[in-house]
């Protein structure tokens, strides 16, 4: 049914409440997600206010269970590939702390699987940018506090693919760069999260023609201050050179720092990883997946372009698989390669040997050598 009220259609409403419950979860302040007569008080455990969630298990009726996604279980010691469900007869901070949060942990109790409204709380939690682990208290639906944001399952599960289709272009200017003069940046609004995504159009783009084009994953450390962790940077710089040198191409640069995770959960994993930890398995450690990253909303902002073809430039298989399945017709690849340093050898060495980049860290080794 489509009504047109204040808020917009039917589908505006609860792509309203979806994008209010991101902000409750980022806040630390629990949201109530909802299938019929089903309800549950969800916490995000990253800042989780005990009281609160103990004020709401004296509201319910069944016991309340922490939730923890695959990543973190297989680090307390369980062979997963979903996520799962630990009962909480009592909310303590202490244990909750250890099973989603500590380094060296062990489960300490049976764990079963999750249903729909723990899949859209985690779901939550992710698009929040928050450690995806949740404290999950059921309560009577009519139990529920009225200032205690509500939303839907099947609003939240949908929200991603939908939001994808509704980005906008919302300003476009021209920004000459050094080396890249004929510059211009053109911000969309949408995705995931309702963030701003800039494609950075380098040259004349010809449309008719499969036109360069690198997809961008924000890295503040990197790009900005020319950390020696990674190789982002370099790939940034030379690309936008590269571009303008050839002509033309777009750059698309993406919020999505820390390979989805966000910036906090990007320094708490280096955080690990200085003491010994590698990229991907740091992040295991904080219950995230190899890699949270979508790219389809990024194909819209090439079609919005008017781009149906692209030589994409990439090492990153899952980047040209997004872009194939989006429509965007893939006509060639090209490998963008930072420099080595002593630093993010084992980062580069990494994606390669975990998520099959194609890096030859074997050149990159060499080059690292030939400079000392
Ligand atoms: N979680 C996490 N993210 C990191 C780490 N190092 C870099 N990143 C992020 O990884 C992302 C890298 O983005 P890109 O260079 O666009 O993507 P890519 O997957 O490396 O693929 P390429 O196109 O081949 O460069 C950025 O969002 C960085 O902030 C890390 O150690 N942990
Ligand atoms: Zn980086």
């Amino acid at each position: 049914m489509v009504t047109s009220g204040i808020l917009g259609s039917d589908a505006d409403i609860v792509r309203a409440q979806v994008e209010r419950a991101i902000s409750e979860m980022r806040a630390s302040r629990p949201v109530v997600v909802r299938r019929g007569d089903r309800a549950v008080i969800a916490f995000g455990v990253d800042g989780i206010d005990i009281a609160s969630a103990e004020a709401a298990a004296a509201l319910g009726t069944a016991m309340p269970h922490l939730l923890l996604p695959a990543a973190r279980l297989r680090r307390l010691g369980l062979d997963r590939t979903q996520p799962a469900r630990v009962a909480l007869p009592q909310i303590a901070a202490a244990r909750i702390e250890a099973l989603a949060l500590t380094i060296e942990s062990r489960i300490d109790a049976p764990v079963s699987p999750v249903d729909d409204i723990d899949e859209a709380a985690l779901e939550l939690a992710r698009l929040a940018l928050v450690v995806p682990a949740v404290v999950m208290v059921p309560v009577p639906a009519d139990a529920v506090p009225a200032h205690v944001l509500s939303v839907d399952v099947d609003g939240v599960m949908a929200y991603r693919r939908l939001e994808a289709k509704a980005i906008r272009i919302v300003g476009r200017a021209p920004v000459p760069l050094e080396g890249a003069p004929e510059t211009e940046f053109v911000v969309f609004r949408g995705g995931e999260g309702l963030r701003d995504q800039v494609a950075i159009v380098i040259g004349k783009v010809d449309p008719a023609k499969p036109v360069p084009v690198r997809l961008h994953s924000a890295c503040l450390t990197g790009d900005l201050f020319g950390s020696l962790k990674c190789d982002c940077g370099d790939q940034l710089r030379d690309t936008v050179q590269w571009m303008a040198r050839n002509g033309a191409g777009i750059l698309l640069y993406l919020d999505q720092e820390g390979r989805g995770n966000g910036i906090a959960n990007k320094m708490r994993a280096y955080r690990l990883q200085s003491q010994g930890w590698d990229t991907y398995d740091a992040d295991e450690v904080l219950g995230f997946d190899l890699d949270q990253r979508r790219f389809d909303f990024a194909a819209e902002m090439l079609k919005q372009l008017g781009i149906r073809s692209i030589d994409v430039m990439t090492n990153n298989p899952v980047k040209i698989a997004a872009m194939t399945e989006a429509g965007i017709e893939v006509h060639a690849e090209r490998r963008v390669i930072g420099r080595a340093t002593d630093e993010n050898v084992r980062y580069l060495t990494s994606k390669r040997d975990r998520a099959g980049h194609a890096i030859d860290a074997d050149a990159l080794l060499a080059s690292l050598t030939a400079r000392k």
